[in-house]
């Protein structure tokens, strides 16, 4: 079906001091949705938003935006963001001895450094091949007790306060557009429906996250952050090279490559297509957003959280280190996760916090023995046809 729009700028637009992102490769069909025209009100925008939301649960956000005077500033964001990947930076050079001070995974939580290859990509046990830093929106925002951190982070606080702001307002935006179009039950509604579960100045386990990606070999195996759905509610995202992939569902078919020309590294790259992984090429001046578990929960599998992981950057890029920076919205940590929808009460299993769900995703993708327990929607991400 079709599933894009193929304008051709900035779409083939790479970004400064980076190789570009080979036309050889089969990408996925994210549809680019305006902010500008969401903040707007504008129904037709609001109307691809959803079904982006319905259909793959991924899309670009162009933020691009002129006017600030509603709501989110994507101009801000996108200078925010150029920020923090400088930020990052200085962060991930510090000696790993320096590093390590900050993992809090043996206090039981995931906030803080986790170092290379202490995470899990498959369930054979398998080390991931990145570095994570997660700070805590309630620790920024002064909400909760503060985390230790390295003094090259801590001085950027009013930095992340201005991206954690319009992130999450990016997140609220679209939980109205689905809370308006998603049969929610009476009592949700009226209790102001899904922002309401969201509210940035309540206790949550949102975060920033840092990534980091050494250049790898690029083989078949070279899976940096393994196969998984997002276990919050939205996710923001910018990433500046390849290696994010999609597994698209079998209604959605990717765009196949633009030229088939021969570069170093295809045969790899054509091989980590296959079962329907595509790759999601980067855009500047976009951010990446994508929907998470609690969204399938709340709307009893009517919205989609799709698989997702990231391999060595294809072709030329894999030669390069790869950054990026997420903010993941979830739930207030004591909202229950269950379905929000008219009749939806029939799902299986207990009925967790959202709080319990994090913890147990999160760090349980740290453990050798950690993969099934650590599962999240992914049975129902891969549910094919209808939705
Ligand atoms: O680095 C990326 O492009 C994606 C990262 C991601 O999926 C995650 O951190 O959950
Ligand atoms: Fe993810």
């Amino acid at each position: 079906m079709p599933h894009s729009d193929h304008s051709p700028s900035p779409l083939n637009a790479g970004f400064a001091d980076l190789p570009p992102f080979p036309e050889t490769v089969p990408t996925a069909p994210l549809l680019r949705i305006s902010l500008q025209k969401l903040l707007q009100g504008n129904a037709d925008e609001e109307e691809r938003c959803w079904k982006a939301c319905c259909d793959l649960g991924f899309f670009y956000l162009d933020l691009r935006t002129e006017d600030t005077a509603q709501g989110v500033d994507g101009q801000s964001l996108l200078r925010d963001a150029d920020q923090l990947f400088e930020v990052m930076k200085g962060f991930f050079d510090l000696d790993v001895q320096e590093k390590v001070k900050y993992d809090f995974a043996d206090q039981g939580s995931y906030f803080g450094y986790k170092g290379l290859g202490v995470g899990i990509v498959d369930k054979k046990g398998t080390r991931d091949r990145n570095e994570f830093y997660n700070i805590s929106k309630d620790d920024t925002l002064g909400l909760s007790s503060k985390l230790p951190s390295p003094e090259v982070l801590n001085s950027h606080r009013a930095l992340y306060e201005s991206y954690i702001n319009s992130s999450h307002g990016i997140c609220d935006a679209v939980l109205s557009i689905l809370s308006s179009r998603l049969p929610l039950s009476a009592p949700t509604t009226q209790n102001g429906g899904l922002p309401a579960l969201h509210k940035l100045h309540s206790i949550s386990g949102d975060q920033i996250r840092f990534v980091k990606a050494p250049p790898q070999k690029q083989d078949i195996a070279s899976v940096a952050l393994g196969e998984h759905t997002d276990f919050g509610s939205v996710t923001v995202l910018f990433n500046r090279l390849g290696g994010l992939q999609v597994r698209l569902p079998d209604y959605i078919d990717a765009i196949p490559p633009v030229s088939t020309g021969k570069t170093e590294g295809l045969g790899v790259d054509t091989r980590l297509c296959r079962d329907g992984w595509a790759y999601v090429r980067p855009l500047p001046g976009h951010c990446i957003v994508n929907l998470g578990d609690a969204l399938v929960k709340f709307s009893n599998g009517k919205l989609r959280s799709n698989i997702h992981r990231v391999v060595a950057p294809p072709g030329e890029q894999g030669a390069v280190t790869r950054y990026s920076l997420v903010y993941f919205c979830r739930p207030e940590d004591e909202v229950r996760l269950k379905a929000l929808v008219e009749g939806g009460d029939e799902q299986e299993g207990e009925e967790v916090t959202a709080k319990e769900w994090i913890l147990r995703r999160a760090l349980g993708r740290r453990t050798q023995d950690g993969w099934e327990k650590s599962e999240g929607t992914e049975a129902v991400s891969m549910r094919s046809g209808g939705k």
